[in-house]
């Protein structure tokens, strides 16, 4: 074996951080530690800070990228001094410490990169920073994903994270009136709150090993059941296995209209049709952008 592979192989990397939703910036850290060692340990402070995914979908997302995730309640390391903490890796087995040139860690944020590489020669940490990835001028962050979420802009959300956003959860039985007026629903119980505004969504879904492009409904359905928000979804032109207590995925890919209530059902029905068209349109555009399909 090469002598560099066989140095790699000895080598932990360690990045430290909320690390909540995986985005851009945060894959930039794990792609530079990956480049570097074999195993690569995600130490991820919890507590911290807004939430866009629940931390089965967290884990889900850290088993796709190949790397270990360690979840540490930030109430056990927030009285750390910056030595503490550098100690606390080493126990941890980090031989390398990979961050954003912006990282502050230790009580009261007192340390930055500099520290790091300081106690981090005495100890035998190396300490290597990656620069900030930014989108538009600004750094990419988990807040700019949800504010931009919360706003119904999917398509923004998704170019920060660098993958869909989604939701994992639960089929669940809804009230079968979808059937009777043409656009049987999968019913789904998710795992979180969704930040998105009620209404319809292009989406795919993921059951079992199966994907399926389609539409979905994400709220109370005022005109026929004025529930607690759920997220329903149909899928055009294919009838579906008999699927409830079976765990799914569903990824957003665009916001085509707020829900609303209409006065009768063949109201309803007719916008459905018209939701159908556009969702449609946004299938063909994106293969006309050249985007993965
Ligand atoms: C694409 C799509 C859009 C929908 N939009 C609305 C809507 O704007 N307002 C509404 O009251 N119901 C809407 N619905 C209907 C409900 O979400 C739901 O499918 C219906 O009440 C059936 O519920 P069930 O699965 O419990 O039988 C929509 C359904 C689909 C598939
Ligand atoms: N946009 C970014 N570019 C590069 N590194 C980043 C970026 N955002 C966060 N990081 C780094 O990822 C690690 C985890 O950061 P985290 O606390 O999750 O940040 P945020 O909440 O801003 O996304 C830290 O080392 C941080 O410096």
């Amino acid at each position: 074996m090469e002598q560099a592979q066989q140095l790699k192989l000895q080598k932990r990397c360690c990045t430290v951080g909320k690390f909540e939703s995986f985005h851009r910036g945060h894959r930039k850290l794990i792609e530079t530690a990956k480049r570097i060692c074999s195993e690569i340990v995600v130490i991820s402070i919890r507590g911290l800070g807004k939430k866009i995914f629940s931390e089965e979908e967290r884990e889900k997302i850290a088993e796709s990228l190949n790397i270990r995730l360690i979840n540490v309640p930030f109430s056990e390391i927030r009285n750390l001094t910056p030595k503490e903490f550098m100690k606390f890796l080493k126990d941890l087995g980090c031989s390398v410490l990979v961050v954003g040139s912006e990282w502050k860690f230790g009580k009261n944020r007192a340390g930055d990169v500099n520290t790091a590489r300081e106690i981090g020669k005495s100890l035998g940490i190396e300490v290597v920073s990656v620069e900030t990835v930014k989108e538009d001028s600004e750094k990419i962050s988990t807040s700019r994903i949800l504010e931009f979420l919360r706003k119904g802009k999917v398509e923004e959300a998704n170019k920060l994270l660098g993958f869909p956003y989604f939701a994992v959860g639960v089929v669940v039985k809804g009230k079968k009136l979808g059937r009777e007026i043409g656009f049987p629903t999968v019913n789904i119980e998710t795992q979180k709150e969704l930040p998105l505004p009620l209404g319809v969504y292009a989406v795919r879904l993921y059951l079992g090993n199966r994907v399926f492009d389609g539409i979905s409904n994400y709220g109370r359905a005022p005109t026929l059941k004025n529930s607690n928000p759920t997220l329903e979804v149909f899928i055009p032109e294919k009838e579906l296995p008999p699927v409830y207590g079976q765990k799914v995925k569903v990824e957003f890919f665009k916001f085509l209209r707020p829900e609303r209530k209409f006065n009768s059902v063949e109201e309803l029905v007719n916008q459905i049709k018209f939701d159908l068209k556009n969702l449609r349109e946004f299938w063909r555009e994106r293969v006309g952008r050249g985007e993965e399909v």
